[in-house]
């Protein structure tokens, strides 16, 4: 199986990248300049060129604070874009997974969230990842697009590096404790990616494979239980630590709005696709582990 990837430095990219042969796969990254999806003109060419089995889009403009000052370009890239990636895949007749997000909603339930619950996106990110969605599903039936969130690895910006970050500065990290949702971690997801591209390839016809599924690690956290994990891990391996002073979300302004619960409901996923993401926790070991190890090998260098 040859998977043609959108993004080349993205965490979800990079992750791919790696977990690819593992598969029995061959992951194939593209970006920009090649790739630019704020310019969909040349998209199918490149896409066609480059040929292959699935085409999945893990790039998207995912600064949810900064997007509130460039909403255009956050539509261009997360919604167009999106769209000129699914009709380049349908052109090609293969099928597109689109990388979206807990951020579709806007986290007033009571409960985890459905693939069918309606949505409605505080900010500008969330909203340019719904058209995206919208966007693909116009383009194509031959789609998966699979919600995620929370999403951190050794690579690029996430939570887990700004924590360990602060730890090193600070004794102590004030972290809102009333969001709710779930880590996830990168290389989880490209595992889970590269089952439902094996599932959808091999069965074509099947529509019960295609459509929105949810897809993250398991189990629930706020972000200051995330940021107590996190220091708690690194602590064990003798890395730096802070201690997590509780917030409210009032006390952290940001210019984009988050919702207080991103809980998503994984259910169809497993039953659907035969997929269920490990344990938070027990997937950022690993993670933590590496980072600590990188850092450890660059003070050596120096
Ligand atoms: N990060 C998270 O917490 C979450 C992410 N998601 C979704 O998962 C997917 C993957 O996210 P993640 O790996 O974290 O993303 P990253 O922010 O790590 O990477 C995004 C990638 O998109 C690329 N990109 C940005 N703009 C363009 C453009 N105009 N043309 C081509 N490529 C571009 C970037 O390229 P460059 O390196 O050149 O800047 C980068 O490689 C995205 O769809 C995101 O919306 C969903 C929920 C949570
Ligand atoms: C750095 C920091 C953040 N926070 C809060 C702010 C926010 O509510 C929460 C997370 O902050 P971040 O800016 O890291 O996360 P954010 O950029 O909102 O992460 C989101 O990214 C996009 C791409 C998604 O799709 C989402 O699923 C989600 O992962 O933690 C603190 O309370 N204290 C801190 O020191
Ligand atoms: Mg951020």
């Amino acid at each position: 199986m040859r998977i043609i990837v959108i993004g080349k430095e993205g965490q979800v990219a990079r992750a791919l990248a790696e977990r690819a042969s593992t598969h029995g796969a061959t992951a194939v990254l593209l970006g920009r300049p090649a790739l630019d999806l704020a310019d969909p003109s040349g998209i199918e060419d490149i896409l066609s060129e480059t040929g292959g089995d699935v085409i999945v889009n893990a790039a998207a403009y995912t600064a949810v604070d900064q997007a509130e000052a460039e909403a255009d370009l956050a539509d261009a890239i997360n919604g167009t874009g999106a769209g000129a990636v699914a009709g380049a895949a349908a052109a090609m007749g293969i099928p597109v997974i689109q990388l979206s997000t807990d951020y579709v909603f806007d986290g007033t339930a009571d409960r985890a969230y459905r693939e069918d619950d309606a949505t409605r996106p505080l900010g500008v990110y969330g909203r340019s990842k719904l058209l995206g969605e919208e966007a693909v599903m116009a383009e194509t039936d031959n789609h998966a697009i699979l919600r995620t969130a929370w999403v951190y690895s050794p690579f690029g910006k996430n939570f887990v590096k700004t924590m360990l970050r602060l730890a090193r500065e600070r004794e102590e990290v004030g972290v809102v404790a009333d969001q709710h949702g779930s880590p996830t971690s990168a290389h989880d997801i490209a595992d889970c990616v590269i089952t439902v591209a094996r599932n959808m390839i091999e069965r074509p016809k099947d529509k019960n494979l295609r459509g929105i599924f949810h897809m993250t690690g398991s189990g629930f956290a706020t972000w200051a239980e995330f940021a107590a994990e996190i220091f708690l891990q690194s602590a064990r391996l003798g890395g730096p630590h802070a201690r997590v002073r509780p917030i409210k979300t009032a006390d952290y302004p940001t210019p984009a709005k988050r919702p207080a619960n991103s809980r998503l409901d994984c259910e169809k996923l497993a039953r659907v696709h035969g997929v269920t993401l490990p344990l938070w926790r027990a997937s950022l070991e690993p993670c933590i582990k590496r980072l600590l190890d990188e850092t450890r090998g660059q003070e050596t260098i120096r």
